[in-house]
């Protein structure tokens, strides 16, 4: 008997990116979800005969801001859906002189400033607590790196994502305070976003475009919506491309993820099986029924 398993690739697909080209038995679907309302229904298909699931991060029409978010549910319905691996394509500013609007960059590290949002799916009856040393997996942040090379679309490999909470962009000082801490992109949305992946065992990577110099760089307008949109437009088409490389990149039958990424709540459970919460271990049914179902 054979270990591999054949891997689902799901996309979270950012502002400016609501729907992806190309997909055979295309097909949106409603998931219900025990955390709640995910953004919108989630997109299913295949790719060159490989299975994918997308879902518009603020939903169709970009309606849900990123405060507002279920975060939970956005992930839950992704894993209910068969869902192995996540890219997440986020639009972004850029807190680094080297990296100008257009460019692209493959994420590997993030400081989450956001606060107001539900960040775990542990709750009281049910404590777990996961790594985040490594918050992205290297084998998918490998795979969007060569389809960035193949595609020659400017990127970076490695770079530091600060999430904030907005939705107002930032003020001057805290862009300085930013870039001081040598962040290289700054964003809303991608925490508690890969945090509760990790925690649903779901390998995830960022590619993030960047659209604007946030409001720090002298020589550049301060950031705003209509910028953003702009440059999200003209990058679209690469955004696109790069999925449809990245989906078949990562479709091949699989073994264990080397970084353990399936795997991150071998060693996170604290509360004994007598102490847990009977409600909430039904609700975590499809994010940790790997290790909550063992004899
Ligand atoms: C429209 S500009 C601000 C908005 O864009 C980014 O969203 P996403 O990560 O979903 O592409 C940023 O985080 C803000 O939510
Ligand atoms: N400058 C910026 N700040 C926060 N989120 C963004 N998304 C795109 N540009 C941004």
């Amino acid at each position: 008997m054979s270990d591999l398993i054949e891997p689902v690739i799901g996309v979270i697909g950012g502002s400016g990116l609501y729907d992806i080209d190309g997909l055979e038995d295309r097909q949106w679907r409603r998931i219900e979800s025990p955390w709640g309302e995910p953004s919108d229904e989630v997109l299913t298909g295949r790719l060159d005969g490989v299975r994918c699931v997308f879902l518009p991060r603020h939903g169709r029409g970009h309606r849900v801001p990123p405060s507002e978010l279920n975060y939970r549910a956005n992930i839950d319905v992704l894993k209910r859906a068969g869902v192995t691996e996540v890219l997440s394509i986020s639009a972004v500013g850029s807190l680094n002189g080297d990296l100008p609007p257009g460019h692209f960059v493959v994420v590997d590290q993030f400081i989450d400033r956001s606060f107001a949002r539900k960040k775990s799916f542990f709750e009281t009856g049910l404590v777990a607590h996961v790594s985040m040393a490594h918050p992205v997996c290297a084998r998918l942040g490998d795979a969007a790196e060569a389809a960035l090379r193949d595609l020659q679309i400017p990127h970076k490999r490695g770079g530091t994502y600060l999430v904030m909470e907005g939705p107002q962009f930032s003020t001057k000082a805290e862009s300085e305070l930013y870039r001081a801490w040598g962040c290289d992109v700054i964003g809303m949305t991608n925490m508690p976003e890969a945090k509760l992946a990790r925690e649903a065992e779901l390998c995830y990577a960022t590619v993030a475009m960047v659209t604007d110099f946030d409001c720090w760089h002298p020589d550049h307008d301060h950031v705003t919506v209509d910028a953003v949109i702009k440059v999200m437009q003209a990058n679209a088409d690469k955004a696109k491309a790069l999925v449809k490389a990245v989906i078949p990149a990562l479709g091949k039958p699989r073994g264990p993820c080397p970084q353990g990424c399936d795997r991150a709540l071998e060693m996170a459970l604290i509360t004994p099986p007598e102490k847990r919460d009977p409600a909430l271990v039904a609700k975590l049914d499809a994010v940790a029924g790997r290790v909550l179902n063992r004899a």
